[in-house]
């Protein structure tokens, strides 16, 4: 379970989180929408300890997210990046291993490497190219199989259909709901993509001004008002 409570953050006079409470239970996928700029990479840097909120608690399992809980809650997460993010200098295996080899031998590193890259559609001959040889579909999938390789608990995707066709995104939305389901783990998704919403989400949360304006499951957004405007069409 993660929960935020009264989470506040401002930048000068701009409150970009004005009280955000939200609940996530174990296991179950939310998807966090906004326009751009509504302050949804602030929400996710807060939970992460990378920024500071003002005022209010971020939970986990029930324990405020402090020094000591947060380093317990990261060794638990995992985290496809916006971009796919990976390090230009490391190899694809060693992109994906890249947690695993501060704790296991290379061998064994490559081998779950190779298995999770197996589970995300790239074969074992991608495992020694360099990112820069990857395509962007390809690069979005080993990110894919970096944020699951450590069999995380908590996922986090940022965005992860940006940059990709809409055949690409979909099949990158498949990939990421089989991997929730499978996993079993608990999955918060930062997105604007609708179709990202329905292929990956059991619930929705809609950030708007610095509040939850809208929250509610993946078929009651379809007769949300507040949603009208974001859906771009009339309230029905
Ligand atoms: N460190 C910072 N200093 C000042 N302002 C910031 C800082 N970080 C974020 N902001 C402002 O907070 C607002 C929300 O930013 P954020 O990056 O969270 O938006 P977003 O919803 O993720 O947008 P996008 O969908 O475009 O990524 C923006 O107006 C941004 O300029």
């Amino acid at each position: 379970m993660i929960e935020t409570r009264g989470l506040r953050k401002s930048f000068g006079a701009r409150a970009v989180l004005d009280g955000i409470d939200l609940r996530v239970a174990p296991g179950e996928s939310l998807c966090v929408i906004g326009q751009s700029g509504m302050g949804k990479s602030v929400l996710l840097k807060c939970i992460l300890g990378l920024e500071q909120p003002d005022a209010g608690q971020i939970l986990w399992q029930g324990r405020p997210l402090d020094h000591g809980t947060r380093r317990d809650f990261l060794r638990h997460f995992g985290m496809l990046f916006q971009g796919a993010a990976l390090f230009d200098s490391l190899s694809v295996w060693q992109n994906v291993g890249f947690r695993l080899r501060q704790r296991m031998p290379d061998r064994e590193a490559r081998a779950i490497a190779i298995d999770k890259l197996a589970r995300v559609g790239l074969g074992p001959e991608t495992a020694d190219l360099m990112p820069a040889e990857l395509s962007g579909g390809m690069a979005k999938r080993a990110g894919l199989a970096r944020a699951i390789a450590d069999d995380p608990a908590v996922i986090f995707f940022d965005e992860p259909t940006t940059g990709l066709d809409p055949i690409r995104a979909r099949r990158i939305n498949g990939l990421i709901r089989g991997i929730v389901d499978e996993t079993g783990a608990t999955a918060i998704t930062i997105t604007h993509d609708m179709d990202s919403v329905s292929a990956i989400g059991d619930r929705v949360a809609m950030l708007q001004d610095g509040h939850i304006t809208w929250q509610g499951t993946v078929e009651a957004m379809q007769d949300a008002v507040p949603l009208a405007d974001f859906l771009g069409r009339a309230p029905m």
